[in-house]
């Protein structure tokens, strides 16, 4: 275990400084694409002018025989294209498969300028995270790179769960988390097949109202990530680094895919994974906050001033907690209108609205 007065010291003479504080950019929607396909491939800058992040997948979802042509392509796309804003992340194998040491070693040499963020699967504890770290130290040092590599954690093991807090605070490089609903569940030996969403078989049921256990009860369906998620979030606040659902893999269901993005929004996540062109209008629609809720956190910060005591709004009353909460929001529209010109304006007119 390092010092703590260590903590921001570089881990290789010659690599760059760690950051101190973990960038709040917009990152809606984690577009995953495989590199080594080529109608995929083809789609990346267009693609990039509508997502937050690009992310060339090595991992899981690449054949095992096309790993090395997904990490080429992946230099190759990198080389080639302007992603203006929009980042630019990477899915590296597990570590304990044969392509990592190649996959990290080839990306940083040849894209290293070019990538914001890699995210590491399977994690399992802080030890995974600080190999990741002393390795990435080494190779910024040697390719000259002057801007640290983040690292993100996928939450996709049973003892990862169980570390999570130590996995959010292992490194300063330590960007966010994402949950990992399909690998999670068979680490923890959950019986569904399904990856990521609900499970109508997970549910609650009101009392029986008379002799028929049967008659006239009422099931209400649970959210089988619900936990998971919720000890993420608060993992990655006490940390200071960002929460992200994952995969929702039922392509068709845009339905079920909106209200499981929803849900992880209103619990603090800021992104979700896009698997498919079609999930990225709705996680954009889920992750940026509407217009009304802006509008009203606005007025809510210019009612309370200096953001102490307590006033009512509309029959609503506010006070030191809540100005906070309405920050959150009023923070998080101004970055996300920064970069979407549309949205800045739908922010700014219901304020109007609301103000007036
Ligand atoms: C559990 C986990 O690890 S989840 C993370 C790993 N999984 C992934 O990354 C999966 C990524 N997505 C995919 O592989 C694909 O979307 C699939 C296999 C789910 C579906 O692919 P297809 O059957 O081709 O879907 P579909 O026919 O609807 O595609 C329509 C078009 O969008 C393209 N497309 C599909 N997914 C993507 C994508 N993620 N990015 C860019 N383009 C895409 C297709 O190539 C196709 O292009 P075309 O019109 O030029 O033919
Ligand atoms: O990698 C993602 C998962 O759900 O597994
Ligand atoms: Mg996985």
């Amino acid at each position: 275990m390092r010092s703590p007065k260590d903590f921001f010291a570089p881990l290789a003479v010659g690599a760059p400084d760690p950051v101190r504080e973990i960038p709040a950019l917009p990152s809606r929607m984690i577009h995953f694409f495989d590199p080594s396909n080529a109608k995929m491939a083809a789609k990346v800058p267009d693609l990039a002018k509508k997502v937050d992040v690009l992310l060339g997948n090595l991992e899981d979802a690449v054949r095992a025989d096309r790993k090395e042509a997904a990490r080429q392509g992946l230099v190759e796309i990198a080389k080639a294209t302007d992603f203006g804003s929009t980042q630019l992340w990477t899915r590296i194998n597990s570590l304990d498969s044969p392509w990592v040491l190649d996959d990290l070693i080839t990306l940083v040499t040849e894209i290293g300028d070019k990538l914001d963020v890699i995210m590491v699967p399977k994690v399992e504890g802080a030890q995974d995270i600080h190999y990741v770290d002393r390795l990435l130290a080494q190779l910024e040092a040697r390719a000259g790179l002057r801007r640290p590599l983040l690292v993100h954690a996928i939450l996709e093991t049973a003892s990862g769960v169980a570390n999570v807090e130590e996995i959010a605070g292992a490194s300063p490089r330590m960007q966010g988390i994402s949950l990992g609903p399909a690998d999670l569940a068979a680490s923890r030996r959950m019986k569904t097949t399904r990856v990521g969403g609900g499970h109508p078989g997970y549910l609650v049921r009101t009392d029986p109202v008379g002799e028929d256990l049967h008659e006239g009860r009422t099931t209400y369906q649970q959210d089988l990530w619900h936990y998971t998620v919720a000890r993420m979030v608060d993992a990655c606040a006490m940390h200071g680094i960002l929460p992200y659902y994952g995969p929702f893999g039922d392509i068709r269901d845009v339905v079920a895919c909106e209200d499981q993005f929803r849900n992880a929004f209103l619990l603090g996540c800021v992104g979700t994974w896009t698997l498919h062109p079609v999930q990225v209008d709705i996680a954009k629609r889920v992750f940026s906050p509407e217009p009304k809720d802006v509008a009203w956190a606005r007025k809510v910060i210019a009612a309370m001033g200096d953001g102490t005591g307590a006033v009512m709004i509309d029959g609503k009353m506010q006070d030191d907690a809540s100005v906070k909460q309405c920050r959150v929001v009023a923070e998080l529209a101004d970055k996300l209108a920064e970069r979407d010109p549309e949205l800045k304006q739908a922010y700014d007119e219901a304020t109007k609205e609301a103000l007036a």
